[in-house]
């Protein structure tokens, strides 16, 4: 039965044989929950997080003990005041004079507790807001490599996860140094009240270690699974939140429902043998409370009775022992949130450490308007991982002004090309010159404002069209702005949006057609007015109509500057002044389209044999016309 009281869904095969069934969002949690209780790596590095703030932690700490001692006095002063203030024949000053202590010990216990939880949520609230903009600063300069290895699934939970696992654990802390104390100074209090009852009530203790210990090997392997059986089941939620529309061509509605079902009822039952689990400790401990408590009614009745111990020292006794097991739980739940905390750390010292291999040369200058506009590859070997280059000895250069088409079949490194003049990339051979320098003796932000780029799928981010087309160029005027959008021919389309250039677009631009958003990019770069434009051109399909706008846009965007174009349109291609014709990595031809087509080689073939791009070249001609360049 499930949790909503529903039957098991049902196997459809009459032989009982398994169905087969792709499974939905079965990604396992590999990630380690619980670490080390103390790594001193991880702590020596969050600990400069929080070491601005080190005086504040000074008058937390301060707080919790001025709080922990007005803990330990409230007993003491019931004490006095039933020995000696109510004693027959006492003063009444003195048990009004013990009042009105008890009164103020109360007044500083509130004000350093509230002193207390202020300053510590205030300090752990300031280091996460560093830590957290630490980390989104330095993933936007981490490397792309680092990047392509990692999920962003994971990148997200670690941003936000374990960043709130540190959070608890900051704020429970300062929390711990209190319990600590509290725990010795109650034990130091009832064996100076009387040692032997002291003794007596603290065999308890043993108890309450080993059903500690055996609880905790058990509440943790439930606590892992459920942690896990709980985000596969997230993991299945937002697959088919992402994946609605493949799920409703393909009809797959009904069974992952069933599936989802299942996981939903994993999920179910091992939460609820966790809760089971972590319920059962707070019976215990209340019943070894008990089990205490009696043992000082009895036995120090007995002594009260005997006279060895006074009645007002009894009570004080078992005011500490009710409070005696309150550190103790809070100190286990802080080992586990420790441990959290460290595995968390851990996590995110390594996002906080990963290098930026991509970095400005300490003497690195700045490219501007004395630097010419030209692109020159000289014996670039490049790969992503160094064994395999993509990119193979490949030279080639674009004058300033000039159209160069870079053609080739998919795969045969366009793309990693262009990363390489932005230097997304370090060559592992050769090197990608702009203005006349090599791209790694100047700095990055020169290098941004030299070149524009525009990839295929256009990067559309929620804001405003006049904030998307400013992306890159964030001093240009309202009017720079409308009239790169006219120049490019999305003038009239955004004024028909509602709100014209203040119209808010949805997350990636998802409610403009893909034109649009090509359109758009295009007005982005030419409102950067860099002088070097890098194009990645869409091989979507667009209509005829939509395709014309593009290339008049295209033909705008182009004028005065330098080009160089991942072509996939004939006409495009067409129009540049050379064409550089690229396969598996190495450049197999060079040269305007006349030359080309002279030549006999690939390119002329794909024109004669009236492809409709340059992705549909078969591999068998890939082979013959590597023979032929070779
Ligand atoms: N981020 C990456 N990490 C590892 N390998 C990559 C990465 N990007 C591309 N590659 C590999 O590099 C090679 C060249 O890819 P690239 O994207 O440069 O080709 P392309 O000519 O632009 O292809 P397409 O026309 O399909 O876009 C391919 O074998 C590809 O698998």
């Amino acid at each position: 039965m499930s949790p909503n009281g529903q039957a098991e869904p049902r196997d459809p095969h009459a032989d009982g044989r398994p169905r087969m069934r792709a499974v939905v969002g079965s990604t396992r949690v590999e990630e380690e929950i619980f670490g080390r209780v103390f790594d001193g790596k991880v702590v020596r590095r969050l600990w400069t997080f929080v070491a601005p703030y080190k005086g504040r932690v000074r008058i937390a700490v301060g707080a919790v003990l001025v709080f922990t001692l007005s803990q330990l006095l409230i007993p003491l002063l019931i004490r006095y005041a039933i020995d000696y203030g109510m004693a027959p024949g006492a003063p009444g000053w003195l048990l009004a004079g013990i009042v009105a202590l008890f009164a103020l010990v109360i007044a500083v216990n509130y004000g350093a507790s509230l002193l207390q939880e202020r300053i510590t949520g205030q300090v752990a609230e300031n280091v996460l807001f560093d830590i957290r903009r630490k980390m989104f600063g330095h993933l936007q300069h981490v490397s792309l490599t680092f990047m392509d290895q990692t999920e962003v699934g994971r990148l997200m939970s670690r941003l936000q996860g374990d960043v709130n696992s540190m959070q608890e654990f900051l704020e429970t802390s300062v929390q711990s140094v209190g319990d600590i104390a509290l725990l010795i100074g109650i034990v130091a209090v009832m064996l100076w009240l009387d040692w032997q009852l002291a003794l007596l009530v603290l065999m308890v203790l043993p108890i309450l270690l080993v059903v500690r210990v055996l609880w905790l090997a058990r509440a943790r392997s439930a606590f892992m699974a459920a942690h896990e059986a709980n985000s596969v089941t997230n993991g299945a939620l937002s697959e088919a939140i992402h994946g609605v529309r493949a799920i409703q061509a393909t009809r797959r509605e009904g069974l992952n429902a069933e599936l989802y079902a299942e996981l939903t009822e994993r999920t179910w039952r091992s939460q609820l043998r966790a809760s089971r689990l972590a319920q059962v400790m707070i019976p215990i401990v209340d019943t070894l409370t008990g089990i205490a408590m009696a043992v000082v009614v009895v036995a120090g009745g007995l002594m009260v009775v005997s006279g060895r111990i006074e009645v007002g020292a009894m009570v004080a006794f078992l005011f500490y022992i009710q409070r005696f097991f309150d550190p103790i739980r809070s100190l286990t739940m802080q080992y586990s949130v420790m441990q959290r905390a460290m595995a968390s750390g851990h996590r995110l010292t390594e996002v906080l450490d990963v290098e930026v291999d991509v970095e400005d040369a300490p003497d690195a200058v700045a490219l501007g308007p004395q630097d010419d506009a030209s692109v020159e590859f000289r014996g670039v070997t490049f790969g992503y991982d160094p064994a395999h280059p993509v990119l193979k000895d490949v030279s080639f250069s674009v004058a300033s002004g000039e159209r160069v088409a870079l053609v080739g079949p998919t795969g045969s490194g366009k793309s990693s090309s262009i990363s390489l003049i932005h230097r997304f990339y370090d060559v592992q051979d050769g090197s990608v010159r702009v203005g006349g320098h090599d791209v790694r003796d100047v700095t990055q932000e020169s290098l941004g404002r030299h070149i524009a780029m525009v990839l295929q799928e256009p990067y559309l981010f929620t804001g405003t069209v006049m904030e998307n087309i400013r992306y890159s160029s964030h001093w240009a005027s309202d009017t720079d702005v409308t009239e790169a959008a006219k120049a490019v021919g999305a003038h009239d389309f955004v004024e028909a949006m509602p709100l014209g250039y203040d119209t808010l677009l949805d997350e990636r631009g998802s409610n403009l057609s893909l034109g649009q958003r090509q359109l758009l990019s295009f007005a982005r770069a030419l409102a950067a007015d860099a002088r070097i434009l890098v194009l990645d051109e869409a091989t979507a399909n667009i209509d005829s109509y939509t395709e014309l706008q593009i290339q008049k846009a295209l033909q705008k965007l182009l004028e005065g500057r330098t080009g160089l174009v991942i072509a996939h349109r004939l006409a495009t291609i067409r129009n540049a002044d050379r064409i550089v014709v690229l396969q598996q990595g190495v450049k197999i031809e060079e040269g305007d389209h006349d030359a080309l087509m002279a030549r006999q080689g690939l390119y002329s073939k794909l024109f004669t044999l009236n492809h409709a791009s340059f992705d549909d070249i078969a591999e068998d001609l890939d082979e013959e016309e590597r023979k032929v360049a070779t």
